[in-house]
């Protein structure tokens, strides 16, 4: 197994890159978070304000009919497109050109939406991040990972990694097989767990950040739009996937002596991840 690039503080920032003073909302990025079905909009609540936080200039959802109202009331920066169904995805559609694309979280697995989720990957070119219930619908239609742009950011849980490449028997056999997963596909995998790998082919990094208080709702959620953020701000997409992970991680380390581990929640990552951006310098 190749030995982990240890990505801590001078290896965040060799990819940084500081806001230019002259620049406006239109190149800062806009990003599309596509997710979301009945009980599960917070997913999308949460995901949306943690691109914006994370600093791309516009942040468009689409999510199903009853996101409309919620996500216009907690999140008025968004701009917010519906799907006709009321309950869940059946059909994506969109009228712009977004810069980077996050697809899954909260967005259950009715038949319907994993038909909505093949057309949008046949259309699709512009680069993405997978999540929860996109990942676990590529589980069980493995021939339509090939229809991915190259450097597709995969964000497993170990639950969702396992669906993917199927059980592993150790530690060593659980790289071995994400690896090879990585480069069939010309994937990105974030391993989230504690610590975080991010395997891009042969090469691994390893996580520095994050605390047990990241082990609570809605964190992943919130991680894959802070890294659709970077991308849609140019981020190369190992980048993105880096610096995305590094900065969730030290949000919790940051609030933690003010929440302890029990009290910090999804919401309290976005509202660090301000703290998190001036630590870099
Ligand atoms: N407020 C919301 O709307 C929320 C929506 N969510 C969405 O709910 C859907 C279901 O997601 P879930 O992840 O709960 O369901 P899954 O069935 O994918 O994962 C839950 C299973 O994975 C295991 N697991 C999770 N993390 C693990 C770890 N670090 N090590 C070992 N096992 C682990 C759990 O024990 C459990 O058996 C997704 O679409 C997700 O995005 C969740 O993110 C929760 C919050
Ligand atoms: N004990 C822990 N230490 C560090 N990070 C953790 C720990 N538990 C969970 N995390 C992080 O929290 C996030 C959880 O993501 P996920 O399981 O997808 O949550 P959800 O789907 O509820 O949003 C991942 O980034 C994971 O690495
Ligand atoms: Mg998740």
């Amino acid at each position: 197994m190749p030995t982990p690039i240890i990505v801590a503080k001078i290896e965040i920032l060799k990819r940084y890159k500081p806001i230019a003073p002259n620049t406006h909302k239109g190149i800062q990025g806009h990003a599309l978070l596509i997710g979301g079905s009945y009980g599960k909009i917070g997913a999308m609540v949460l995901g949306s304000k943690a691109a914006l936080k994370t600093g791309c200039g516009l942040v468009t959802v689409f999510v199903p009919k009853c996101g409309y109202e919620i996500l216009q009331t907690t999140n008025p920066e968004v701009m917010v497109l519906t799907d006709v169904q009321e309950k869940y995805i059946s059909k994506i559609e969109y009228d712009f050109t977004p810069k980077a694309i996050g697809i899954g979280s909260g967005m259950g697995q009715e038949i319907i939406t994993q038909n909505a989720l093949h057309a949008f990957l046949i259309a699709n070119e512009i680069p993405l991040v997978i999540d929860a219930d996109a990942l676990n619908i590529l589980s069980q239609n493995k021939g339509w990972i090939s229809i991915l742009p190259t450097k597709t950011i995969f964000t497993p849980h170990p639950k969702e990694l396992e669906r993917l490449i199927g059980k592993w028997n150790s530690n060593r056999e659980k790289f071995e097989k994400t690896i090879a997963f990585s480069k069939l596909h010309q994937l990105i995998i974030v391993m989230k767990d504690a610590p975080t790998f991010i395997i891009n082919g042969d090469t691994i990094y390893e996580n520095t950040t994050g605390n047990a208080a990241l082990a609570t709702a809605g964190t992943g959620d919130v991680l894959t739009g802070m890294i659709t953020s970077l991308l849609a701000q140019s981020y190369e997409p190992i980048d993105a996937a880096i610096l995305g992970v590094y900065l969730h991680g030290l949000t919790a380390d940051i609030a933690l002596p003010e929440t302890g581990y029990q009290s910090f929640i999804a919401s309290d990552v976005i509202s660090n991840i301000g703290k998190a951006y001036l630590s870099l310098g």
